[in-house]
């Protein structure tokens, strides 16, 4: 049986060959695991020129039309997650390339999203800095959460996990998004609040809608000028939803009382971006999805697509 090259991408936690059955497909399949991003598309497209199947995880290498034309072997894509704007489906499709995803759990980005609320209301990665310093008192005088509104943009798998997860710490929830009714917020234990109601009342405002070209700018900076002194903004979702240059105003201008943010308009976040300088800012690098058991989850989703395809069956979650 001919063999086919595989390439795994971005693996930087190095977990893709130990945490799946990669030994299943073996006999069908040569996989290269690339632990770094490519410096170019110019060097993805050397690196890849001739590699059959790639596992892409989530947006880390794109893959416009210009790159997919570069990879003339190219028969089986597959991409972490069951969306990756940043792969030109339709480029893939117009080559007879398979296009897979993969599937998984939303808890992770949901626990992420009360982490960054925890963080912000009490200061322990920043206080855990300055113990490490040898400091010997706070610093940080907390504000509860308990009584507080936390309003959710976006009440989907994401939004609703998240609702549920605060209802615990005795958090008020309300909800908005542009096609969110009634009935599905109290399904979700959430009150049902306008957009300028949401930004105007909530202590805080956590994003979880798609981003396309629907949502791209939905949070504007009208919205943010609408926030209270004392409120943070929260954002797991994706960084175009908001206006960045906009809570960067207010951050630094200490319009809001601060943002915890996962997903920035670019990724990764330049060294130099001002961002990086706000104190009253809490940033991780796209780290929502990225648990061990997740990642499992994804790289086992990769080796049954594999199996199935080299055996000549449609194989699973195909997107395209
Ligand atoms: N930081 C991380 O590591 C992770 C981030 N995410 C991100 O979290 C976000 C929410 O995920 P999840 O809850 O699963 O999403 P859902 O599919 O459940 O959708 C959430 C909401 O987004 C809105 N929406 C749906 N489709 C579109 C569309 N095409 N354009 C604009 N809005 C849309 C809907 O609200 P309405 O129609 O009312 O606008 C919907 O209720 C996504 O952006 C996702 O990429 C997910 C996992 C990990
Ligand atoms: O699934 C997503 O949308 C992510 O951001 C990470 O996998």
């Amino acid at each position: 049986m001919t063999r086919l090259s595989c390439a795994i991408l971005d693996d930087y936690f190095d977990l893709a060959l130990s945490v799946a059955d990669w030994p299943r497909i073996k006999d069908r399949v040569d996989v290269t695991v690339f632990d770094e991003p490519f410096a170019s598309e110019a060097d993805a497209a050397a690196k890849l020129k001739d590699v059959e199947i790639i596992c892409a995880m989530r947006e880390r290498t794109p893959f416009p039309r210009t790159l997919l034309v570069q990879l003339p072997k190219l028969k089986l894509l597959i991409t972490s997650g069951m969306r990756n704007a940043s792969i030109d489906a339709e480029a893939a499709k117009e080559r007879s390339i398979v296009f897979c995803g993969t599937q998984y759990s939303r808890d992770p980005t949901a626990a992420l999203t009360m982490g960054l609320i925890l963080e912000l209301t009490r200061g322990i990665g920043r206080e855990n800095a300055r113990m490490h310093a040898g400091e010997p008192w706070q610093t940080f005088a907390g504000t509860e959460i308990e009584g507080k509104t936390l309003g959710i943009i976006g009440l989907g798998k994401l939004g609703s996990k998240v609702a549920g997860m605060a209802k615990p710490f005795g958090m008020n929830v309300i909800a908005w998004s542009p096609n969110l009714t009634p009935e599905k917020c109290k399904e979700a234990g959430a009150g049902y609040a306008s957009k300028d109601e949401l930004f105007a009342t909530s202590d805080i405002v956590t994003i979880h809608v798609v981003l396309s070209p629907r949502s791209r700018g939905l949070v504007s900076a009208a919205d943010i000028a609408r926030m209270k002194p004392s409120a943070y903004l929260v954002n797991t979702a994706r960084g175009p939803i908001v206006d960045e240059d906009a809570l960067f105003a207010a951050l630094r201008d200490r319009k809001i009382a601060g943002a915890g943010i996962d997903v920035f308009a670019v990724e990764p976040l330049p060294t130099d971006h001002p961002l990086r300088k706000l104190n009253n800012v809490v940033i991780t690098p796209h780290l929502g999805y990225a648990t061990r058991e997740g990642l499992q989850m994804h790289y086992q989703q990769m080796v049954e697509c594999i199996d199935a395809f080299t055996k000549g069956a449609e194989p699973p979650r195909r997107l395209a």
